[in-house]
């Protein structure tokens, strides 16, 4: 049996006698796209940042690979491309020399950085300082920079904030081509028309709880044609989105 990429086991945190996130699971194999809907506020980043292992749960457990962040650390990270939902670039560099400096911490080679450019649409400004990239721009960078040393998971903290309509389709395909590839991807979003194009399963969160979750298809039956659209209107109505 194929073996997950990634297992959070009945993850809370608590941040001063506060529950921000409570009784999380979740499953990842190969192949396999989960998107974290809900919300501002609801938990998504907090969840993410566990995942990555910037933050540790307070109770519960987050396996990757079978490995746990505090077993061993570094072999932990190299199998998580991540992109945070907030990050200043050093704005003197160019985004080939910012990516060059990311392949070599990870041990990527140049034709990688070259290659990981071109799909992100960045190989013609590639010597431009990422200070006269627009918002979209940097995105793409930091989507770069997650997907440079192909790692197994792919963790996306609202990866197509401030992508323009074009942007985000490339986003949809680029997504569907890794996930072929066997990559698995864990992304939040308050797009949901992205979630409904490339996501297999969608996670509802509301004041750090899961509260719905399943396949397109189990949504559309849930909650007629409009799916997810549907599915928030009613979660979300009356409440704070
Ligand atoms: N370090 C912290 N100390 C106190 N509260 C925190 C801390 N980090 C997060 N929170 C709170 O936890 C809740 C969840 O925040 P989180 O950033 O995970 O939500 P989110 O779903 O990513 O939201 P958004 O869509 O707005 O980015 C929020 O109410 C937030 O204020």
């Amino acid at each position: 049996m194929t073996e997950p990429v990634l297992q959070v086991q009945d993850v809370y945190k608590m941040i001063e006698n506060q529950t921000i996130v409570q009784s999380i699971n979740m499953t990842l194999f190969p192949g396999q796209v989960i998107a974290l809907c809900g919300g501002n506020g609801a938990g998504k980043s907090t969840i993410i940042r566990m995942i990555v292992g910037l933050s540790q749960p307070s109770k519960g457990s987050i396996f990757v690979k079978g490995i746990q962040w505090k077993q061993e650390r570094e072999r932990y990270a190299q199998y998580i491309g991540y992109m945070p939902d907030d990050y200043q670039f050093g704005n003197a560099l160019s985004a080939i020399e910012t990516l060059t400096f990311w392949a070599k911490l990870r041990g990527v080679e140049r034709g990688q950085i070259l290659e990981t450019l071109e799909w992100v649409g960045l190989e013609e400004v590639k010597n431009q300082p990422v200070s006269a990239f627009s918002k979209g721009m940097r995105q793409r960078l930091l989507f770069a920079q997650a997907l440079l040393s192909r790692p197994p998971l792919l963790v996306l903290d609202e990866p197509t904030n401030g992508l323009d309509p074009y942007w985000m389709d490339s986003f949809v395909r680029l997504v569907k081509g890794i996930k072929e590839k066997g990559h698995a991807v864990l992304f939040s979003t308050h797009q949901l028309h992205v979630a409904e194009a490339i996501a297999d399963r969608v996670i509802f969160l509301r004041n750090g709880k899961i509260i719905q979750e399943g396949t397109i298809e189990e949504f559309r039956k849930r909650y007629g044609a409009l799916g997810l659209h549907a599915a928030f209107s009613e979660l979300f109505s009356g409440q704070e989105k």
